[in-house]
Formats: structure tokens, C-alpha cells, sequence
């Protein structure tokens, strides 16, 4: 096949019409068709099955030809939309065919049959999006690379759920069980490791010399990514919503797993003195409650000194590493990147107290370090310090904010994390870091899945089980309290380095 299509050339060329060839697996284009006729070589040329085929729907004849390999993409558009399902059924099945034959190599035939029963999907897809118009069930519809591919086909579906554990109501997951929500759920899956790899990329670009275009297409990327990710977490929610409707809460029963509105199991009653709603969560174990060392342990470890109290270093450090596992309850790669950055720090400053000792207290990090001139280079255990203890009062605010009976943000994850950001880290990022943590903000977990995650799934089916029959209120109430706690104390820890940064000047 081959044609005129418009193909962006960034913000200063714009849209370009230009010659494009489909053939033997490869996609090549030239400036006009008289340079193809001639024999000239192509400008550019994608091989098929390197590449991803991502159908943006709210565009109707646009797309996009992704080699994640040689972090390309090409943004093209047709006049009109049967003109794409043209080019986009020829690029679908060029892709196809590689994967049949070509491509094979040692793969399994199940490959095969994964990617033709892809394609069909595929092509039903685009179908139903030309004759209703953008549907909100295909929010994109990709073709991944080759080991992608095998990724996807290897996997039961454990995996890739885990990443949807980060938006989804997962006591729906019982009643799931239908292939178009599978596919919406591996799309989404597969979109979120794509947007963290486009915000890697974009870190690396960053963290290099790369030339401001380069960072813009990035930018774009990660844009673009963000977008059609949030498409699809919003259809995935509200399919997963749909089945918790009246018919479907039979199933949770006959799984021995009570609902909200059954009756109490009075065999798992304890007839003589049923514990309290009170001492019911405080009971409830919660990701606050778990860390084997929190802040209330550093508070209770504080050494008394003539100014101000010493951290101990290494109770700190440990509070801190419990703390991470915070971010390992959310178990989607959204959280990856800030992860990294923060195990970073906790590595930092562990390097440098082991390095010599002398490092019993925080302080000693950075009285020795600013004594010797030695504070300000990224790897040094003062600027360490300083990047986790902006991390952490992010975090308290935010607990306070989501849980404070005071707080007008009260239950809503997204405002009261977008105002902690604002108010203590934002002022320390450069536009573009800034950028990136807008867009994640966008699609952090409802405050609903925040309860679930800190409570952990197996001790919510446990509490349920147990015949609560306000099991939902007594869950809620333990986060609530227990979280207020752990911030409480958190929030005292990082008042006392604040202060310890105060006296040398620096701004936390
Ligand atoms: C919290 C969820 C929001 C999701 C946002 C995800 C999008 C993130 C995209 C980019 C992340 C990049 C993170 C890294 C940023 C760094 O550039 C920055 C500076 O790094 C420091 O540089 C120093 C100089 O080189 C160096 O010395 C130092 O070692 C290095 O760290 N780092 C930071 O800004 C620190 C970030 C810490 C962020 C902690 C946030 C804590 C948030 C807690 C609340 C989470 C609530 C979760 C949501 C729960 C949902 C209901």
C-alpha cells in the first residue's frame, strides 16, 4: 500500500504531507511520490514489527507508529477516517504477517495465534469506532513489539492486574470475568509500563545533554502517554463498577465472603463480649501499624542535648526504609520513579554514616559536611537528607489533609496530594519535573482504594469475614486514626531536621 499522509514535524513544521510505502514489513517515506518514482532513498524508514500501532480515538484520523526500540514515533494523520482504517488495517496486518513468519524464529506458535487473535480484536474495534463514532471502551488499541508480545502471552493475568490494583475497587475483581474487560485490563496494563518508560526516557533525557527539541518530543510523549492512560483507567473503573450491581452480589456470598447487607455469621460471634467498633480498628492491622520501626520510634529514641534533640541516625533510616513499603502497597509502576528517588536517598546517607564513623545522630551528617564544605554535591548525605525530609512532609500533609477531621480535603486523595506538593516540593522542582508530577498526580488512587491498599486485601476478607457488620466504617476508622498517628509523629521528625536545617540556612 502506499499514499500521501500528513506526518508532524514538531511545533515549527507542523503537519507535512508526504509520500508513504508499505511493503515487505517496512514502512518508509519520501518528501513527493516523484522521489519514490525516481528511486530515491527514503527518508525514513520503520520496520513493522519493531513497531506499536496506537489508535488515539478522540482523533478519528489520526495515529501514531511507535518504535520503542529506537524511541521513535511518528505522529500521522489521514484526511479522513475510513482512509486511516485503511492504513491502519495494512500496518496491522504487515505486522501480523511478521509475527506469522518472518519475526518467528524460536517463538511458539502460541504467539501466533496470540497476535492474529489480537488483530481480530483489533480490527472489531475499529470497526465498532467507524460506525459509533469514538468509543469510550478503545481508549487505544496497540500492538506491541515482538517480546512485548510474548510478555503478554506468557502472562495469567496476575501480573498485569497489579497494575490496575492502583485504580481499581479490587473486591470487583471476584466478579470479573469477561474478555473485553481482559483486554481493557491488559491495555491498561501495558499503557501504564509504557507511560513510566516514556517518564524514564524523559528522566534520562533530562538528567543528559539532549537538545531542547529533543526534550519537547519527550515531553510529548509523556503527555500523550499520561492521556491515554487516564482514557482507560476511567473505562476500566467503570467496568469494573458495572457487575458490583445488585445480581452480582450472590457471588460474593457463595465465595463465604458476607456482604454489606447480609447478615452476621453468629457462629463467628463471640457470645460473651464482642469487641468494641474502637477496639476493632484499633486491631485491624494497617500499613501504619506494620512498620516493625515508625517516627513514633525515633521520637522515643531522641537523645536529650543542650540545643536541640539528636536523630538517631540509624532509627531514622529505618522508619524510612519501613516507610517505602507505603509505596509498595500501591503496587503499580506509577509510583516507580519516586520510589527510586527515595530508596536513592535512604542508600546516600546509609553510604556515608558506614563510610567513617562518627555519624550517630543526623546531625553529625551535616555539621561534619558543611564543615568541610562538603554538603552540597547530590550525592552527599546532606542534600540526601534534605530530599527525603521534603518527601516526608509531602507525606504528612498529604496523611493530614486526606484524614484530618479539620482538613477540607478530607477523603479526596487527589486535592489533598496536589496541595502538599504544591506547598512543599513544587518550589524545589524545575518546570519540567513539574510537569511530570501534574500528570502523575492526575491518576493517583481514589481515597476508597487508598483504604484498601493501606489495609492490606487479605486483612479487609479477614474483617469482613469476621462478621462486622460495619466492617467498612471500622476499616475506614482504623486508617484514619492509625494514619493520623504515624503523621503525627512523622510530622514531628521532620519539624526537628527542619530545624536543624534552619540553623545552617538551608531551606527544607
Ligand atoms: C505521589 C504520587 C504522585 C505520583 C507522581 C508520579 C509522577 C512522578 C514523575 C517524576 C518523579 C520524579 C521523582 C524524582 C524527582 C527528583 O528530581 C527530585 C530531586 O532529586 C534529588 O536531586 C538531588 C540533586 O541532584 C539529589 O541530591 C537527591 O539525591 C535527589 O533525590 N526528588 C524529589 O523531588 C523527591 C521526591 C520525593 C517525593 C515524595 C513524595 C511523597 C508523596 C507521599 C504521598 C504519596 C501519596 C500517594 C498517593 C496515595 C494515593 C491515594
Amino acid at each position: 500500500m502506499e499514499g500521501q499522509l500528513y506526518k508532524w514535524h514538531g511545533y515549527i513544521s507542523g503537519w507535512t504531507q508526504k509520500y508513504f510505502v508499505l511493503q515487505n514489513g517496512s514502512i518508509c517515506y519520501y518528501n513527493t511520490k516523484s522521489e519514490r518514482d525516481k528511486n530515491q532513498p527514503a527518508k525514513e524508514t520503520l520496520n513493522m514489527g519493531l513497531c506499536e500501532i496506537v489508535v488515539d480515538p478522540h482523533s478519528p484520523a489520526q495515529w501514531e507508529l511507535r518504535m520503542p526500540v529506537e524511541s521513535k514515533v511518528w505522529h500521522l494523520r489521514t484526511e479522513s477516517t475510513p482512509e486511516r482504517h485503511q492504513w491502519i488495517k495494512a500496518l496491522g496486518s504487515a505486522k501480523a504477517c511478521l509475527l506469522d513468519t518472518s519475526s518467528l524464529g524460536s517463538f511458539s506458535r502460541s504467539t501466533s495465534v496470540e497476535s492474529s487473535s489480537r488483530l481480530l480484536s483489533y480490527d472489531q474495534n475499529l470497526v465498532a469506532d467507524d460506525q459509533q463514532g469514538p468509543s469510550s471502551l478503545n481508549g487505544s488499541i496497540h500492538f506491541e513489539p515482538i517480546k512485548e508480545n510474548l510478555d503478554t502471552a506468557n502472562d495469567s493475568g496476575n501480573g498485569s492486574m497489579n497494575n490496575l490494583l492502583l485504580t481499581s475497587d479490587t473486591s470487583s475483581f471476584v466478579n470479573v470475568n469477561n474478555t473485553d474487560e481482559e483486554n481493557n485490563m491488559s491495555q491498561l496494563s501495558n499503557q501504564c509500563e509504557k507511560t513510566i518508560e516514556n517518564i524514564r526516557q524523559l528522566q534520562q533525557c533530562l538528567e543528559g545533554q539532549h537538545s531542547s527539541t529533543h526534550i519537547d518530543e519527550r515531553i510529548q510523549q509523556v503527555e500523550s502517554a499520561v492521556a491515554a492512560l487516564s482514557d482507560l483507567m476511567t473505562d476500566c473503573k467503570q467496568m469494573l463498577a458495572e457487575p458490583m450491581d445488585s445480581t452480582d452480589r450472590g457471588q460474593e456470598i457463595d465465595d463465604g465472603i458476607p456482604s454489606e447487607h447480609s447478615e452476621p455469621d453468629h457462629q463467628n460471634l463471640d457470645q460473651s463480649s464482642p469487641p468494641s467498633s474502637d477496639e476493632k480498628s484499633r486491631e485491624l492491622s494497617t500499613f501504619f501499624t506494620s512498620c516493625v520501626t515508625d517516627f513514633g520510634d525515633v521520637m522515643s529514641g531522641l537523645v536529650k542535648s543542650e540545643n536541640q534533640p539528636l536523630i538517631p541516625t540509624e532509627l531514622f533510616l529505618d522508619a524510612c526504609q519501613c516507610y517505602m513499603e507505603f509505596f509498595e502497597r500501591f503496587a503499580g509502576t506509577l509510583m516507580g520513579p519516586l520510589k527510586t528517588d527515595i530508596q536513592g536517598n535512604i542508600d546516600k546517607i546509609t553510604k556515608v554514616i558506614n563510610s567513617v564513623p562518627g555519624y550517630k545522630y543526623l546531625q553529625d551528617i551535616l555539621s561534619k559536611e558543611i564543615v568541610a564544605n562538603q554538603h552540597t554535591g547530590p550525592d552527599t548525605g546532606t542534600q540526601a537528607l534534605l530530599w527525603l525530609t521534603r518527601g516526608l512532609r509531602v507525606m504528612c500533609h498529604f496523611l493530614n489533609n486526606c484524614l484530618s477531621e479539620d482538613s477540607d480535603t478530607r477523603g479526596d486523595t487527589s486535592t489533598s496530594l496536589v496541595s502538599s506538593y504544591t506547598k512543599f516540593l513544587a518550589k524545589h522542582h524545575n518546570w519540567m519535573v513539574q510537569r511530570l508530577f501534574k500528570m502523575g498526580l492526575k491518576m493517583i488512587p481514589s481515597f476508597e482504594n487508598f483504604k484498601v491498599s493501606m489495609i492490606g486485601e487479605a486483612n479487609l476478607q479477614a474483617l469482613k469475614a469476621s462478621g462486622d457488620t460495619h466492617w467498612e466504617q471500622t476499616a475506614e476508622k482504623a486508617v484514619i486514626e492509625q494514619g493520623l498517628v504515624y503523621s503525627s509523629n512523622m510530622g514531628k521528625v521532620t519539624s526537628l531536621i527542619h530545624d536543624v536545617y534552619q540553623q545552617y540556612n538551608i531551606e527544607v
